[in-house]
């Protein structure tokens, strides 16, 4: 069989952690001399491509691709089958094999004397085998000997989505690597290197969903949908279908009156869900394995069901209903609150918003809705409370949103490694079920029986060569991926994977990278706002310090700093009654300033300076230790990069100092501004008399 070859770089672009670099571990071992698949499809070619090109790579041999033929080779050979073929009987007996879910694969090497033994890569589907070979490839560039390979994986959520806020014009909300890969001057680019390279990364780490286009659908952007984009739409879906990934659109709520004219997007009007079931069938006639619809409605200004007086059950299940008959989806977000309040009025709490709009209509949404809610109540701060809107709607089903980009948490320009918090967010229990009820369960469908559930993020990525502007920000790309398929993982093993294969093995790159990543959300948090009050950015773009920025606007995003105290009162006692949201173990330990975690202490009240944080320090004290301490940590990080100049190639090491070099400098205005802020507002000094500048 002719294949393609794969070609890499297909663009300018980095590999990422597909690099494939040349391993001790395979040089001159007789490897595979064949790689056999008894049946052809664009996704087992996909598999076959990269197995061959990354084998090459790495050990210098080039195994020979045979389809439909028998796998009796002389030499190791590596299989790919599905769970139909007759396979052999030490995998028949492989109890495993029978709980292959439709993604889940096996890897078994199977020794044989006379020829060195094969690898099987067993799926029940194709998209098993593709996800199965990208783990081979994985565990080959961490150097596993292959001798040992025998496991079986099945991903833990259903949808494991990305979602981009691309615009048409090329630009990206919120974006800090360049310039969208999709689009360019109101069209779809075309070159398909990149989109190529882009889904193998992202089935490399088991992403099955897309959305391509930005949640808040602007006039150009709500024409994807029309004849007139759809065409190139179908392209970049074909292509990712190949990769296992189903494409997603961002829809303009009010789309009927945008494009169909008509007077009204009411959703219960028959004529509107007569335009919608049209757009539907529409779509598919382009893309028979279109994903379904994100939609932002009512939310920062974007038109919604409520001008018509319906609910948010009401709008989305007349998509939900356009889209059933194709297997469709409707993902909703839950980020709905009021983004003209008043700071004087202390009794709204944006905190509130989306568990008070959506919780009354649990079991009102369509079974092909899903409510997609961010980690956090308020928006994707350093640190805040895990939202308790999830795991609170048993008959719903949610899929949990995740932030990537680093919006605010350095914009990439800053070293931040998320999965440490996704992690924490990852395993809170929200005893809605009595005990470990986590937020992994309730988002994998293992909590309530849902019938669509999983995990979404806004990516990172732009048209920056290495992708994600920072090149340590590509561990986040990679951990949000791993995390999503299995979020058992461990961050130790999450990180051990990404650097291994995207700097190598050696172990002074492996320990200094681990403690930099490690640590460096902890940095980030210690010189920006503290314990948990977040915000204190620059209104607009969110980069930099200014304490009061969004204090006095229209946002709901107050600190409340006054010459007694700071913080705010979310309690029920006295407060906006935001505690009382969680189940009761939750409520009652946020409600107590006895049990509530310092981390999260001015998320949860409003307390003096002088208030003892069970840390010992007071708050004011602790402000001061905490923005020197992380500005002192960012130092550390670069004394750490230093020591790998000659381990990792010059062109990264330069590009990653040069970022730690910025960072440095910004967390020093970060903890000056901060410091001098609250040194003036309560009047009290530092106990060990440094200088606040
Ligand atoms: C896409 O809009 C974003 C907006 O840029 C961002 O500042 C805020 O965090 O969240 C919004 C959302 O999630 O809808």
């Amino acid at each position: 069989m002719e294949i393609t070859e794969l070609q890499l770089p297909y663009s300018a672009a980095d590999r990422g952690w597909l690099r494939y670099e040349p391993r001790d571990s395979l040089q001159g071992l007789p490897v595979w001399s064949r790689i056999f698949v008894s049946e052809w499809s664009d996704t087992l070619e996909a598999a076959v491509r990269e197995l061959r090109y990354g084998i090459r790579e790495m050990s210098g041999q080039s195994p020979e691709i045979v389809v439909g033929g028998e796998s009796l080779a002389q030499g190791a050979f590596i299989r790919c089958a599905t769970v139909r073929e007759s396979l052999p009987n030490e995998l028949h007996s492989d109890l495993l094999l029978q709980d292959l879910n439709e993604d889940g694969y096996l890897l078994k090497h199977v020794a044989d004397k006379e020829n060195g033994g094969c690898l099987y890569i067993v799926g029940r589907t194709d998209k098993g085998i593709l996800y199965g070979a990208f783990h081979l490839l994985r565990l080959l560039q961490m150097e596993v000997p292959a001798e040992r390979i025998d496991l079986v994986e099945n991903p833990r959520n259903p949808l494991r989505m990305m979602n981009h806020w691309d615009n048409m014009d090329g630009s990206i909300e919120r974006g800090y690597a360049g310039r969208s890969i999709f689009f360019k001057d109101q069209r779809l680019i075309e070159d398909d290197g990149r989109i190529r390279d882009y889904a193998r990364l992202m089935a490399s780490i088991g992403i099955n969903g897309i959305s391509i286009n930005n949640v808040n659908v602007h006039e150009a952007e709500a024409r994807l949908i029309t004849a007139e984009y759809l065409p190139q739409v179908a392209r970049v879906a074909g292509i990712f279908s190949a990769y296992g990934i189903r494409l997603f659109l961002s829809i303009n709520y009010a789309s009927p009156m945008q494009l169909g004219g008509l007077a009204t997007a009411d959703p219960l009007d028959s004529g509107v869900r007569q335009w919608w079931k049209e757009k539907a069938v529409e779509i598919y006639r382009y893309i028979p394995d279109f994903g379904g619809f994100v939609v932002k409605a009512d939310s920062e200004h974007r038109p919604g069901p409520f001008t018509y007086n319906r609910t948010h059950a009401d709008g989305s299940n007349m998509l939900a209903e356009a889209l059933a008959p194709y297997g469709g989806v409707v993902i909703w977000r839950c980020f709905v609150y009021n983004c003209m309040q008043d700071w004087r009025d202390r009794t709204t709490d944006r905190a509130r918003a989306a568990y008070d709009h959506f919780k009354p209509l649990d079991g009102q949404f369509r079974d092909n809705v899903i409510l997609q809610i961010k980690n956090g109540p308020m928006d994707f701060q350093v640190r805040e409370a895990v939202s308790p809107l999830l795991g609170a709607m048993p008959q719903t089903n949610q899929m949990l949103e995740f932030q990537i980009t680093q919006e605010y948490t350095g914009q990439q320009k800053h070293l931040c490694y998320l999965v440490p918090q996704w992690k924490d967010v990852l395993d809170f229990d929200t005893y809605a079920r009595g005990e470990g009820s986590t937020i992994q369960r309730v988002a994998s469908g293992e909590l309530y029986d849902y019938k669509h559930c999983g995990i979404t993020a806004v990516i990172n990525v732009g048209d920056d060569e290495n992708w994600t502007g920072h090149t340590l920000a590509q561990a986040n790309l990679y951990g949000y991926g791993r995390l999503a398929w299995n979020p058992d993982l461990s961050e130790a093993e999450i990180t051990e994977e990404w650097i291994k294969q995207t700097f190598g093995t050696h172990a002074a790159v492996v320990e200094q990278l681990t403690t930099m990543l490690a640590e460096s959300w902890r940095i980030y948090e210690n010189y920006t706002s503290p314990l948990g009050v977040g915000w204190m950015v620059n209104p607009g773009h969110h980069y930099g310090p200014n304490v009061d920025g969004y204090e006095y606007s229209v946002w709901g995003t107050y600190h409340f700093a006054d010459c007694h105290g700071m913080g705010v009162n979310r309690t029920v006692k006295d407060g906006t009654g935001y505690t009382g949201q969680y189940f009761a173990e939750n409520a009652e330990r946020y409600e107590s300033l006895d049990s509530c975690p310092d981390e999260l202490l001015l998320f949860f009240h409003h307390v003096p300076y002088t208030h003892r944080l069970h840390s010992g320090k007071t708050v004011i004290q602790h402000i001061y230790d905490s923005h020197f301490e992380g500005a002192d940590g960012v130092e550390a990080l670069i004394e750490r990069w230093r020591l790998l100049e000659g381990l990792v190639d010059p062109k990264r090491h330069e590009a990653v100092m040069g970022r730690l070099r910025h960072q440095a400098e910004h967390s020093k205005e970060w903890r000056d501004i901060i410091n001098t802020y609250f040194y003036r507002k309560s009047g009290i000094g530092d106990e060990l008399k440094r200088m606040i500048y």
